[in-house]
């Protein structure tokens, strides 16, 4: 027996970054939006844990025990006292060390299809705890949706939103590594006084009402000019996608992935056009938010 699961990618409208915490994690007021770029994560009963990966990106993905799939089956088969003796298989169409939470899709993906295919019983709140042990982003990944995140991300509000939003989205030739953008975010952030992490009411006021050009004027990311610094061509990016006419341009998450928001779905795909032609980046993919989080198929 086999039980699929599809899981989105995600953008942060909103990521707001507080100073670094004793433990080395970031207070954050993280506006997550899950957008329709999917993983899907096959589970099937197997002799022992094997992974493996197929997508454009697959020969970037580990297939030992630090695949957060892996990570996700291992925890809840030491929660209910079980092997985890399962075949994962990962279909992979969301950028690799991209900034859009794509392992963390597969961690939530592989403990649904997991808790699934076991019939565990275990509550939502065992399953979204966790997603918080497994990373900050995973608990997001199982929900969907729209929501805020708070704490290091991983404590979460739904929100409502009024209609869809057109994304088009540029990946880049290399990937960047979270805990090296905090880092740097650190860096050109010494000396000097980082104020606490809020969201913002106009931003979640657009995203209920639904209105791209209110959401364009309000969203922003605390981690662009560290991404920026470790990663300067990505402006060459961001300025092909304004002068195609996006409203607005950013850096999504940790990055290198760039975000650009059109006021459609026909107004995304000539900005899509014009990034490709543009030659700044490897790839472009177009998507709307919100979707569901991790669902079974
Ligand atoms: C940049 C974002 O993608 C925005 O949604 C997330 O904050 C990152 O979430 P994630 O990849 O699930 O991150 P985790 O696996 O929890 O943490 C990886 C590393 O990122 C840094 N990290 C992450 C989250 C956070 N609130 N503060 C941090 O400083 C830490 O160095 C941590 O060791
Ligand atoms: N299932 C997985 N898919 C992809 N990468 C994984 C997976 N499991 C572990 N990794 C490791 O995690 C690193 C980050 O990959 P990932 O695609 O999750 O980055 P990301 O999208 O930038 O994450 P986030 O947006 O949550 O910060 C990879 O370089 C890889 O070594």
């Amino acid at each position: 027996m086999s039980v699929t699961v599809r899981v989105p990618a995600k953008v942060n409208v909103q990521l707001a970054v507080g100073a670094a915490r004793p433990d080395g994690y970031h207070d954050l007021a993280n506006v997550f939006l899950a957008v329709g770029l999917y993983d899907e994560v096959t589970v099937t009963a197997a002799d022992g844990l094997r992974v493996t990966c197929a997508g454009p990106d697959a020969e970037q993905v580990p297939l030992d025990r630090t695949n957060l799939a892996a990570r996700a089956a291992l925890l809840l088969a030491e929660r209910y006292g079980r092997d985890a003796d399962v075949h994962l298989h990962i279909a992979k169409d969301i950028p690799v060390a991209g900034g859009m939470a794509g392992g963390s899709a597969d961690g939530a993906g592989a403990l649904l299809a997991c808790d699934a295919l076991w019939g565990t019983g275990a509550s939502r709140e065992e399953l979204l705890d966790i997603c918080a042990e497994l990373g900050s982003d995973v608990p997001f990944s199982l929900v969907g949706g729209a929501a805020l995140g708070t704490g290091r991300g991983e404590r979460l509000t739904e929100l409502e939103v009024g209609g869809a939003f057109h994304w088009v989205f540029a990946m880049a030739s290399r990937g960047l590594s979270t805990p090296a953008v905090f880092r740097e975010f650190d860096r050109l952030g010494e000396g000097r006084e980082i104020p606490e992490p809020v969201a913002s009411r106009e931003l979640l006021d657009a995203l209920a009402k639904g209105d791209a050009d209110a959401l364009a004027a309000t969203v922003s990311n605390d981690l662009q000019p560290a991404a920026l610094s470790l990663f300067p061509e990505l402006a060459d990016t961001l300025a092909a996608g304004r002068a195609a006419g996006a409203p607005v341009s950013l850096v999504s998450g940790s990055g290198p992935t760039t975000a650009f928001l059109a006021r459609d779905a026909e107004a995304a795909e000539g900005i899509a056009g014009a990034l490709r032609a543009s030659g700044t980046c490897r790839m472009v993919r177009t998507a709307a938010g919100p979707v569901p989080g991790a669902t079974v198929v």
